[in-house]
């Protein structure tokens, strides 16, 4: 828009603008405007000055005659005959006063007054006649010039008030582009994130598997035993600071290796880069190890004193179909842990698992 009035003006300018200047100065250049008597009428005075101060001999009046004639000439032109009245008279008493000259006739003062005088006041007059015309087109070429240059000066403000309102649009179009993606990122992040224990939810879990589609993976379900009764002899709060706390411990055993998910109620999963099934049985056991040592008070666990896990885990290949047969295995293999007793640890595809016992007994 702001380019298209640029246009407009700059066509304004050429289209209008330059005959005006053109016309100034090709009037100002024109011989015929006021020059032409300026110089017929110092011809004439030369004349003049020949006829009254030198003895008026014959060379003296060739060069008199030979001075009108130059005057006569530059006189005669259609633009004098057609604009001013005493053109044509003069022209007749400069031919009156040339032929007496010529012919060596004497020459009076009277003839003088006539013939040169006579034409001198015409030619003046023109001058100062054509001076004042010439003075009224620059006048005028002034005054154009003036309103063309506010013009100017308007259509570029506006020209700078449309290009400053156009960038204004599109800044705030911009701004409220960026905090509306902003917004859907945060939305959809939220969307993914448990909001009690910040790791991500069952919704990230399958969105990081069938990121990660053909890869060999491993996936971790860790539930806390016993957790309804823990709510119900510490209350809800308490249980959820000890989701927050296993969070924390579940996160920082795997140290950075697996990502961490709640999958609802007190079951977390982890997932993880696993091509041997060694490294899952490696993750499962410091699991249970640690939530040993840090030895959660559980007043109400019928088989301890701490809180305990039940951990069951699965190798499978990232792919719709791989993730379902991988969760059902490591769900299949949770729930033997709880069948077995709980507090304890079973990778389901190498079946090789520790029971309670045989951890009890490792730690004392
Ligand atoms: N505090 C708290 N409790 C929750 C939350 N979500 C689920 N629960 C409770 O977790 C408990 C899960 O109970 P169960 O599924 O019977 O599991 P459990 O008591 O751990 O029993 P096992 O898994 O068989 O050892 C229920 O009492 C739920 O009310 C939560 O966000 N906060």
């Amino acid at each position: 828009m702001s380019f298209t009035v640029l246009l407009l003006l700059v066509t304004y300018q050429t289209r209008w603008v330059y005959p005006d200047i053109h016309a100034y100065f090709s009037q100002a250049g024109n011989l015929t405007g006021q020059q032409l008597a300026t110089r017929s009428r110092d011809y004439l005075q030369e004349s003049l000055e020949i006829l009254l101060t030198e003895p008026l001999d014959a060379a003296a009046r060739q060069r008199a005659h030979f001075q009108m004639e130059l005057a006569y000439s530059l006189f005669d032109i259609g633009l004098y005959r057609n604009e001013y009245t005493c053109t044509r008279p003069s022209l007749s008493e400069l031919d009156r006063l040339k032929a007496r000259l010529q012919a060596g006739e004497a020459i009076t003062p009277a003839d003088l007054r006539e013939g040169v005088l006579g034409p001198v006041r015409c030619l003046t007059e023109i001058e100062m006649h054509q001076l004042d015309r010439r003075s009224t087109v620059t006048a005028a070429f002034v005054e154009d010039t003036r309103r063309h240059q506010g013009q100017v000066l308007i259509g570029s403000l506006v020209i700078f008030i449309l290009g400053l309102g156009f960038w204004w649009m599109h800044e705030r179009q911009r701004r409220h582009a960026e905090r509306a993606t902003q917004e859907s990122l945060e939305w959809m992040a939220r969307a993914l994130r448990d909001p009690l224990t910040g790791v991500g939810n069952r919704s990230a879990l399958h969105e990081d598997v069938l990121a990660c589609q053909g890869q060999p993976m491993g996936l971790i379900l860790i539930d806390i035993d016993f957790f309804k009764q823990y709510n119900d002899s510490l209350g809800h709060p308490d249980g959820d600071w000890l989701l927050r706390r296993l969070a924390l411990l579940i996160d920082e055993t795997l140290s950075g290796q697996a990502r961490l998910y709640r999958m609802g109620g007190d079951e977390f999963a982890a997932l993880l880069d696993c091509d041997d099934d060694d490294v899952l049985v490696d993750h499962c056991e410091r699991l249970v190890r640690r939530l040993r040592v840090a030895g959660f008070q559980h007043p109400s666990h019928p088989g301890a004193t701490h809180v305990t896990f039940s951990v069951g885990a699965a190798r499978f290949i990232a792919d719709r179909a791989g993730f379902e047969a991988g969760y059902t295995a490591a769900d299949q293999a949770l729930y033997r842990v709880k069948a077995n007793g709980r507090d304890g640890w079973i990778v389901a595809e190498t079946k090789r698992m520790s029971d309670s016992s045989e951890l009890d007994l490792e730690n004392g």
